[in-house]
């Protein structure tokens, strides 16, 4: 999906600051941003933000300018990836991750799966969700916990619902965890697409279903829902501005698992929440991003 991606390098305290400022700037143009760690000893990291196509220096103008006032001495260079499909790439060098019980691995790394494992294998694709991002990892620890508990899902109505499903990691996640039923959304076709393809390939086409939505704007909804347990892994704002929704759609006493989430967000997302009646239970720390269970 994306092209090149334009970046600039800074501490850990910069990173975060960093990926707010860009986070207000572009969120609602879906292009993806993301801290990376390069050099742990020297304390270095980049900021990115993924773009498709071809490099164009407007965009980098208005990265420079979003954060002039407190980088004024960042360099933002560019990294192109011509017509790669670099996920997919990146996907055959990455090694297997381990989150709680599960291993998340593609198709050349089977051997790594050991007898307990909860084994999910994804497809090389264009979505977001390969198990190696903070967010995902903490997702996924935290629909074990929850799960746990209540194999037949929380509050046992057997529905669970993945909102922003990428890769549909999350969804097939729950779905070996107990005998439920998940609705994946997402609202990227492209995504959809994915999803139905690793669920395909994972053995779970009759446990979920992949449908393109925009926040909650289907019929799928309905007729799926109420939800034991929503899961969304998104990010901070579109998760606040979703949380009437959320409640909406979930079963009285239902769980809701949210990640996407800055650790300096989390007190305005818990209180957009609590604004619903649904409660703080549990948070999961990842590489500067929160996974927070609420019921
Ligand atoms: C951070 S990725 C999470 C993917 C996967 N669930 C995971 O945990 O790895 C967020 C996903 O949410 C989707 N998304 C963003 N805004 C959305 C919205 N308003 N409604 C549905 N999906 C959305 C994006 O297309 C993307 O696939």
């Amino acid at each position: 999906m994306s092209d090149h991606r334009y970046y600039f390098r800074t501490d850990e305290a910069g990173a975060q600051r960093g990926l707010d400022l860009l986070d207000a700037a572009f969120e609602d143009e879906g292009l993806p941003l993301t801290t990376m760690e390069i050099d742990e000893d020297a304390g270095i990291w980049e900021v990115s933000v993924y773009a498709p196509g071809e490099p164009d220096e407007t965009l980098r103008n208005r990265i420079a300018a979003c954060i002039a006032d407190e980088f004024p001495d960042a360099t933002i260079d560019l990294e192109a990836f011509g017509e790669t499909d670099w996920i997919a790439k990146s996907l055959e060098g990455l090694k297997p991750v381990r989150a709680g019980r599960f291993l998340v691995h593609g198709s050349h790394d089977r051997d790594a799966v050991r007898p307990n494992d909860l084994a999910i294998e994804l497809e090389a694709g264009q979505a977001f969700g390969t198990g190696h991002h903070g967010t995902t990892a903490g997702c996924l620890e935290m629909i074990e916990m929850v799960m746990r508990a209540r194999p037949e899902g929380p509050r046992g109505t057997g529905a669970v619902l993945d909102l922003g499903t990428g890769s549909g990691v999350l969804a097939l996640a729950a779905a070996q965890l107990g005998p439920v039923r998940v609705l994946a959304t997402d609202i990227d076709p492209v995504a959809t697409r994915v999803a139905r393809e690793n669920v395909r390939h994972n053995h779970r086409t009759a446990q979920i279903r992949c449908v393109t939505a925009t926040g909650f704007h289907s019929t799928a909804f309905s007729d799926a829902g109420p939800f034991g347990l929503i899961i969304a892994n998104i990010l901070a704002r579109p998760l606040m501005r979703m949380a009437p929704d959320i409640k909406r759609n979930l079963a009285p006493g239902g769980s809701v698992i949210l990640s996407g989430i800055l650790a300096s967000q989390r007190w305005q997302v818990l209180a957009a929440f609590r604004g619903q009646g649904i409660r703080h239970v549990k948070t999961l720390w990842r590489n500067g991003w929160v996974t927070i269970h609420l019921n």
